[in-house]
């Protein structure tokens, strides 16, 4: 039997015009969600993704500054940036765009958004929320394969999960909001031994390491659920996951491809998580809306 392909872009146009409508009832109350990402640098890819965020944003009716920096800017001066942001009463959500260069400290400019505001989800507040279960911003690319495998149906309860990648972006909370619906988590990664017997337990395998062709058909169990949190080149520099898809489509009971899988969740729940702050700002905030 074909396997359903887990399509990101399917699920994220199904959400967007969700999210569109919570957008105007904001708007009615007298409050546009506003969004603020940082660029530094020049690096081409990370434009690439801003300039995406940025037209999302925009198509839904959010208010969305784009703060360009220049590659030499410092850490202070970034953090003091992030620090006005903070207070902006018009701005719901930060998302400073990583990687940043070398001599800027991630963990430092990560922990200088407001929690509130941490529309990535990555602020060891929200971290720390997700792992005892209190609602809180969540991390957008696992919460956005959690989305994509409700939209199609795929059962968690008590099934045997296996995250390849441990990064604090994807693989813990990933294995958070699994053991959140009930499976059973494992976590594997580089120093794993015999990685292809731990991956063969899963009904649903999720790979986030960034190794083009890791995971083949002797990684898979017949009928699992396989979803490819991967972005690497190939030779010829098109974009490609850690599956062998093709090898593996006769293989699985459902997949996600690259590109068009994962990837257009990661901006479709960034957009989420800006209504999600802007809904919580409005009800424990004080502040007037006419303040901006
Ligand atoms: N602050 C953050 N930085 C980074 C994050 C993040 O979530 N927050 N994630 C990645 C990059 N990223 C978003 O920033 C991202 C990557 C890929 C896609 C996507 O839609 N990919 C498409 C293909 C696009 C292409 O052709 O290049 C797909 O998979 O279909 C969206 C967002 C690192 N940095």
């Amino acid at each position: 039997m074909k396997p359903t392909i887990l399509d990101g872009r399917e699920v994220s146009a199904s959400l967007r015009s969700s999210l569109q409508e919570e957008c105007k009832e904001l708007v009615e109350k007298g409050h546009q969600p506003g969004l603020a990402v940082v660029l530094v640098g020049n690096n081409q890819a990370s434009r690439t993704y801003v300039n995406m965020k940025k037209k999302a944003a925009e198509a839904l009716g959010f208010h969305f500054e784009l703060i360009e920096l220049p590659e030499e800017t410092s850490e202070v001066e970034l953090l003091t940036i992030v620090e006005q942001y903070n207070r902006l009463q018009h701005i719901d959500g930060i998302l400073v765009q990583l990687p940043l260069p070398e001599h800027i400290h991630e963990q430092r400019v990560i922990e200088a958004i407001s929690p509130d505001k941490d529309v990535d989800g990555f602020h060891p507040v929200n971290v720390g929320r997700l792992s005892i279960g209190l609602p809180g911003l969540k991390s957008c690319t696992p919460y956005g394969i959690m989305k994509m495998l409700e939209y199609y149906g795929v059962d968690l309860e008590g099934k045997n999960a296996v995250i390849v990648g441990r990064s604090n972006i994807v693989g813990k909370p990933m294995a958070q909001l699994l053991l959140q619906e009930n499976a059973t988590v494992t976590i594997a990664h580089s120093r794993t031994q015999n990685l292809s017997a731990v991956t063969k337990q899963a009904d649903v395998l999720i790979s986030a390491v960034g190794v083009k062709g890791l995971i083949t058909k002797n990684h898979v169990k017949p009928g699992a659920v396989v979803v490819d949190v991967g972005m690497n080149r190939d030779e010829e520099g098109k974009l490609c996951g850690d599956v062998e898809y093709n090898e593996l489509l006769s293989l699985v009971s459902a997949i996600t491809p690259v590109p068009g899988g994962v990837g257009p969740m990661t901006i479709t729940m960034l957009l989420n998580n800006t209504i999600e702050a802007a809904r919580h700002r409005l009800l424990t905030s004080a502040y007037s809306y006419t303040s901006r």
